[in-house]
């Protein structure tokens, strides 16, 4: 039986997740990519950077080669950000053997190609590797201090989410199983560009009765994209749906609200974006879902209004305003 896991990523949520899973009792080993950080990590046993305050169980290992961690476990999970996702695999390809599983908690889209992140593991491994996904409303300081989350882990091999379950699941983590890897996958990648929205909403000072209506408009967005790329409707209800993108759109702990929040104080993107300091998905994901938007024919009006102000320097006051002149209609 499995005892072992590599979590590919040393940021905030591949730390978080590694922590998890040593937590539980299995021996993990943390992989980033820059010797120097892991150095760091394992001389402090805890990471300062991104996740301070949070000391290594014993079970947790750390490297900065690819080949060891590919070694040390047949299960990987990958948490980097979505624009190094395909490029890890490939590297990672190079040492793993045929008994492989690869589970990821990235969130968003391959960089370029607009694709679900399950596309590039199929075609840099193979269609018969087992593959799973975690999303949820999880931010990773909250998990790593032990606080009550939920999350769903959706996977095309039973075998699997049961196995990540056991490595997961504990009190104070609660796990749920789905089949609908593209629902998951979507409602993670989307609920960025909304958090973003909602952040710019606030930064420009509009009220509770303003962010209501942007995730419950942001919601009917991600469920018409979702069911047009083949995700189920219950998915975008549950935890990876509704759960996250209530989460990011409301608490200040989402980068990508931050990130919306500071544009719509009238800082520009460069600004914005070294405030963070950190991954902001959701300015990949507003490209990639606007143009998915577009080639799909589905109407995403607060994607689009996002994707205006981040790529063609609309302003936020204006992008708003184009968003309550929108032709009269039904609500659906
Ligand atoms: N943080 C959270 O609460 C959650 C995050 N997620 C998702 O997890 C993913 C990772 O985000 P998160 O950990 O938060 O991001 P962070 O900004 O906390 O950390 C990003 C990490 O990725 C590393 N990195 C950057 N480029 C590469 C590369 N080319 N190859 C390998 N590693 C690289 C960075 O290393 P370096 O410092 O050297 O640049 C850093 O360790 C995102 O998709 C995010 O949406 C999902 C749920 C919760
Ligand atoms: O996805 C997340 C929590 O579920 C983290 O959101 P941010 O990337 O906006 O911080």
């Amino acid at each position: 039986m499995t005892s072992t896991i590599s979590v590919l990523g040393a940021g905030s949520w591949g730390t978080a997740l590694a922590i998890q899973a040593a937590r539980n009792g299995y021996r993990t080993l943390l992989w980033g990519h820059d010797p120097i950080h892991i150095r760091t990590l394992q001389q402090n046993r805890t990471n300062q950077r991104y996740l301070p305050g949070f000391v290594f169980p014993n079970t947790l290992e750390t490297s900065s080669e690819l080949a060891e961690a590919a070694a040390f476990s047949d299960l990987i999970l990958i948490a980097v950000p979505s624009h190094a996702f395909k490029d890890t695999l490939i590297k990672l390809r190079r040492f793993t053997g045929q008994q492989v599983q690869i589970a990821w908690a990235t969130k968003g889209f391959a960089p370029n190609d607009g694709y679900l992140l399950h596309y590039s593991v199929e075609r840099i491994f193979s269609k018969e590797t087992p593959t799973a996904v975690l999303s949820g409303p999880t931010f990773a300081r909250e998990v790593a201090a032990d606080l009550p989350t939920a999350i769903t882990i959706a996977s095309n091999h039973a075998g699997f989410s049961e196995l990540l379950t056991r490595i997961f699941h504990s009190a104070r983590f609660r796990t749920y199983t789905s089949t609908d890897m593209i629902g998951v996958q979507t409602g993670g990648a989307v609920k960025n560009v909304l958090a973003i929205a909602s952040g710019i909403a606030d930064g420009l000072n509009f009220g509770a009765n303003t962010r209501a209506a942007l995730i419950t408009r942001g919601l009917h967005e991600i469920i018409r994209l979702g069911l047009e790329l083949g995700g189920r409707q219950e998915t975008f209800m549950g935890l990876a749906g509704l759960g996250d993108l209530i989460l990011t759109c409301t608490d200040n702990q989402s980068r990508n609200r931050r990130f919306g929040l500071a544009l719509g104080q009238n800082k520009n993107r460069a600004a914005a974006r070294e405030e963070i300091d950190q991954e902001i998905e959701g300015v990949s994901a507003a490209k990639e879902t606007y143009l998915l938007a577009q080639t799909h024919g589905i109407d995403m009006p607060i994607t689009e209004q996002t994707y205006k102000v981040l790529y063609e320097s609309l302003s936020p006051l204006a992008a708003v305003q184009n968003l309550l002149d929108r032709e009269l209609k039904a609500e659906s």
